[in-house]
């Protein structure tokens, strides 16, 4: 019962000002972009899209913060909890996290020339959070392709859903550790002269926090270069390269290497999608003041 005009009587002006604050933050630090969207997955991967993720540890709540493989890695908290004070100014009380979150992920998407959609609202936050379940149902970048498929179809995504979704890594970074035992694999389904120049910024024993561009040839454009590095067997995780290597999704990335159009329609639907994940609405969750408390 999620509806994009969900806050059109009670503050009209909503979304206008969470886009102000969104493409604000993109113009300091352009990967931005990808870590709201980043985070926008992470938060309805566990508990449905509630602004769990955005929790910090208290003696009540199990922060998701804080394990792997959300520790030291999704990022953006401070541009979430800017734009929500920017909305408890115009309307205080009103507005949720999760859904600032979910709006937040869209504009970030068509500030770097990817996609845009219309963002279903009326999500309310969670008062806990759940650091075990971050755990186990977000994807492990060691995953194989039926692991990957089922953490999926768990939140009710199908393989195509996967696919479009993970074309993400379009744009933004990863660290060395969690990359590092492929591009050394010296197997056959890594080109051996992108394994040889990832080696380079990731030493095999040291620097595992050193950053490399998901993309390797348009970093910082959100189109569907993704895809055709992974034909090309340039894919930076595993679990990227996965998508093709012979399996059930190899159909769906030639496809959208072949057709970007197909690719960013069917991206900004899997959004939609993912964030009609298990809502919390109508007089279940609160509307928080802070998104990193309970207030
Ligand atoms: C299919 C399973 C997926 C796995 C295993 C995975 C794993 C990862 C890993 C390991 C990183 C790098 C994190 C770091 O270096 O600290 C990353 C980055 C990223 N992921 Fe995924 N991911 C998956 C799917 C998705 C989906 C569904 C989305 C969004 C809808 C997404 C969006 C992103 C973005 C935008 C980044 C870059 C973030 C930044 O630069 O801050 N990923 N992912
Ligand atoms: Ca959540
Ligand atoms: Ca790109």
């Amino acid at each position: 019962q999620l509806s994009p005009s969900f806050y059109s009587s009670t503050c009209p002006n909503a979304l206008t000002t969470i886009r102000t604050s969104i493409r604000q933050a993109v113009s300091r630090e352009r990967r931005m972009a990808a870590s709201l969207i980043r985070l926008h997955f992470h938060d309805c991967f566990v508990q449905g899209c509630d602004a769990s993720i955005l929790l910090d540890e208290t003696p009540s709540i199990q922060s998701e913060k804080t394990v792997f493989p959300n520790v030291n890695s999704v990022r953006g908290f401070e541009v979430i909890e800017a734009a929500k004070r920017e909305v408890e100014k115009i309307c205080p009380g009103v507005v949720s996290c999760a859904d600032i979150l979910a709006v937040a992920a869209r504009d970030a998407s068509a500030a770097v020339g990817g996609p845009s959609w219309n963002v279903n609202l009326g999500r309310r936050d969670s008062t806990t959070a759940s650091g075990s379940v971050a755990k186990t149902d977000l994807p492990s970048p060691f995953s194989n392709l039926s692991t990957l498929i089922s953490a999926f179809a768990n939140k009710g995504l199908s393989a195509r859903d996967m696919v479009a979704l993970s074309g993400s890594h379009t744009i933004g970074q990863s660290q060395c550790f969690l990359f590092r035992n492929r591009i050394y694999s010296n197997g056959t389904d890594i080109d051996a002269g992108f394994a040889s120049t990832r080696r380079r910024q990731c030493p095999s024993n040291s620097g595992d926090s050193n950053l490399a561009a998901l993309d390797l040839v348009t970093p910082n454009s959100f189109d569907n270069n993704y895809f055709k590095n992974l034909m090309q067997r340039k894919g930076l995780l595993q679990t990227d390269q996965v998508l093709f290597s012979g399996g059930s999704t190899d159909s769906i990335v030639s496809e959208y290497s072949r057709n970007p159009r197909t690719f960013l329609s069917d991206f900004g639907n899997s959004m939609i999608k993912m964030g009609d994940i298990e809502p919390l609405t109508g007089q279940n969750g609160i509307i928080r003041r802070i998104c990193s408390a309970i207030s």
